[in-house]
């Protein structure tokens, strides 16, 4: 039987390493971003990072068991400069990790903080790799916008469009189509400053394969977007 990941004691984090052997790396993720020991790059400055992405509608959203992702493969996306030298990356797919309650559920934290959730922005590197699956492989593969979800009194809109599907979806496995458009710009805070480091698939198999762009603003979303169960 495949191995069932998860987060309990005998399934969890402490142990993917047993059967995920990259998860006993040394580039793994989540971190604990300490933005005291943070450094600011010139260089990255002076090559903007920059998005562009399409409108769709119609995604499919899955429950993964662990969330909720959509696939959303878009050859029109560029994901490009900062931290990303001279490669396009091209946004794959999206999804979402969040907690019991809203005190906590993001992977990233900050100087020990967690956030309510942490929405993750998939892409790959179209300039170097041919296929999602190839660029998984190597060190410069994949790079990760991470968004962190802050509750407030305030509604995502678009975060709504894609929570409501999930009374459709309750089973690990299930999955339906988003009839709304999405725009993925709009998960994007209006602040663009970010952290950047080199890390990893933040679940198994924990592949060394991500350039991570955290963003340091948050969006707002209230409790109920973010504590689905
Ligand atoms: N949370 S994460 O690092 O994005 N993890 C992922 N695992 C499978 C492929 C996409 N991403
Ligand atoms: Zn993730």
């Amino acid at each position: 039987m495949a191995a069932e990941w998860g987060y309990s004691p005998t399934n969890g984090p402490d142990v993917w390493a047993r059967l995920f052997p990259q998860a006993g790396g040394a580039r793994q993720s989540p971190v604990d971003i300490c933005t005291s020991i943070a450094s600011s790059d010139s260089n990255l400055e002076m090559k903007k990072l920059t998005f562009a992405y399409e409108s769709q509608s119609d995604l499919r959203i899955l429950n993964t068991g662990h969330g909720w992702k959509v696939e959303a493969p878009q050859s029109g996306s560029r994901l490009e400069g900062g931290p990303l030298g001279e490669d396009i990356y091209q946004l794959e797919q999206f999804h979402c990790h969040w907690g019991e309650t809203s005190a906590e559920g993001s992977e990233h934290t900050v100087d020990g903080r967690a956030y309510a959730g942490e929405l993750h922005l998939v892409h790959w590197n179209t300039t170097k790799y041919q296929s999602f699956a190839e660029a998984a492989q190597h060190p410069d593969g994949l790079a990760v916008l991470g968004v962190f979800f802050d509750v407030g009194n305030e509604s995502n809109d678009e975060i709504e469009k894609i929570v409501s599907t999930l009374s459709e979806i309750k089973f690990k496995g299930q999955f339906t189509d988003i009839p709304d458009v999405i725009d993925p710009t709009t998960f994007l805070p209006s602040g663009l400053g970010y952290w950047t480091y080199l890390g990893s698939l933040t679940t198994p198999p924990c592949n060394e394969c991500v350039i991570w762009i955290v963003y340091k603003e948050p969006i707002t979303v209230t409790e109920e977007q973010v504590t689905y169960h």
